[in-house]
């Protein structure tokens, strides 16, 4: 790398990062469309048409990259509703462009956090008002069918799950309600299920497998999979890589900024400590108790990761616009964050890839700031 922007640094590296899980992908035959999610892709496409609508969970952070490509532009966009789910972890900002982006192009679409229950309601008000114009149907007697659908771990078991128990179902039903399979790790959704999420008419939502195209073309669009959703194992991928394309984001990003009060708690805390050593008893006077059990995160762990990350970036004297000195920060970034996390220092070389494991993870759970990571130019 010579003496370039540091956007010239993110595109280069993304796109290394692409081509190289293509490649393994290609010469290994280790890629991600396995005969599993082939035959998935199968049993999705031939229930297409059987289903009243499809909805297509995307992540709020890739809303064009998490696309799912086996819905082909010829169905008929009144039976396919976009939901940009995760809302919760992108951009604000970027997230209502996105919205506008879809209305301009008359898709369906909403954003959505499956965690939330005002969200999760507002949507399934969102699904009823979507079947009540649905025409030639008799309401009274017709069962209502939506599948999800959707890229590996955007959340379709958790919107499913979610549904579930917030549809107006009978009592009795919801005394056996049933639960779709959510985990942090793509993939876990092994077949097609239903769960009931409405009464009069009846309405089911079908939760399917995570599906990717037997190729991706644009080696990008790969590597924002990969450091978003973790679609692509990361083993495939390069962890550290990730994690430093991560930390080239946020180190250009506002988000940091953010965690200003950090350091002021730190001053608090080793003055707090101070006056503790100072005090006759050692003991924690009360009102230092009590911040210490209000603390909001409870995780010094992911504060300590904030702390060191907003420290190395506002006492660095590079210019982070310059693609050497940005690779200058992120390697004092990794020295540090193994300190943060509290690893033993004779992990050695093997430090880098428990840091950047440690760093993608906080990412993808949103403790790392609010990222949306496609672009959009309208
Ligand atoms: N913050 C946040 N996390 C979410 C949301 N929806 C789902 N998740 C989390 O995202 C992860 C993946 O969710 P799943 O529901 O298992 O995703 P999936 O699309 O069914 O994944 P597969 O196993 O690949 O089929 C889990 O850790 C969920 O708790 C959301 O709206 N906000």
């Amino acid at each position: 790398m010579n003496g370039k922007g540091s956007n010239y640094y993110i595109k280069t590296l993304a796109t290394e990062i692409g081509n190289r899980v293509k490649l393994a992908a290609r010469n290994r035959g280790k890629g991600w469309y396995t005969p599993f999610m082939a035959a998935a892709s199968r049993a999705i496409a031939e229930r297409i048409p059987l289903v009243d609508f499809v909805v297509e969970v995307r992540d709020a952070r890739i809303p064009m990259s998490s696309e799912c490509q086996l819905l082909s532009n010829d169905m008929p966009s009144s039976r396919r509703i976009i939901v940009m789910n995760k809302m919760d972890l992108a951009n604000r900002s970027q997230l209502k462009d996105w919205v506008k982006y879809f209305d301009q192009r008359n898709y369906i679409s909403c954003v959505l956090n499956s965690h939330n229950k005002d969200s999760v309601k507002l949507f399934l008000n969102f699904l009823q008002a979507q079947i009540r114009a649905l025409k030639n149907i008799d309401h009274s007697s017709h069962t209502v069918t939506i599948m999800l659908v959707g890229t590996p771990n955007v959340g379709k078991s958790a919107l499913a799950n979610s549904l579930h128990q917030i549809g107006r179902i009978s009592a009795a039903e919801k005394g056996k309600l049933k639960h779709a399979i959510v985990s942090p790790h793509p993939g876990e959704t092994k077949d097609i299920s239903s769960l009931k999420i409405g009464s009069h008419p009846n309405i089911y939502v079908l939760d399917t497998p995570s599906i990717l195209p037997p190729q991706i073309r644009e080696a990008e669009v790969c590597t924002k999979l990969a450091l978003t959703a973790g679609a692509i194992e990361d083993c495939l991928v390069g962890e550290k890589e990730l994690a430093q394309l991560f930390l080239a984001i946020l180190n250009l990003s506002d988000e940091y900024k953010k965690w200003t009060n950090l350091l002021l708690h730190e001053y608090d805390k080793s003055f707090a400590n101070h006056k503790t050593e100072c005090s006759s008893d050692r003991q924690l006077d009360t009102k230092e108790k009590k911040q210490y059990v209000t603390d909001h995160t409870q995780d010094f762990i992911v504060n300590d990761a904030r702390r060191v990350l907003f420290e190395k970036i506002s006492c660095f004297n590079g210019d982070k616009q310059n693609e050497v000195d940005l690779e200058k920060l992120i390697r004092l970034q990794f020295t540090a964050l193994a300190e943060a996390f509290r690893l033993p220092p004779e992990l050695g070389d093997d430090a880098d890839s428990k840091v950047a494991a440690k760093l993608l993870n906080l990412y993808r759970t949103g403790r790392l700031g609010h990222y949306t990571l496609d672009p959009l130019d309208m």
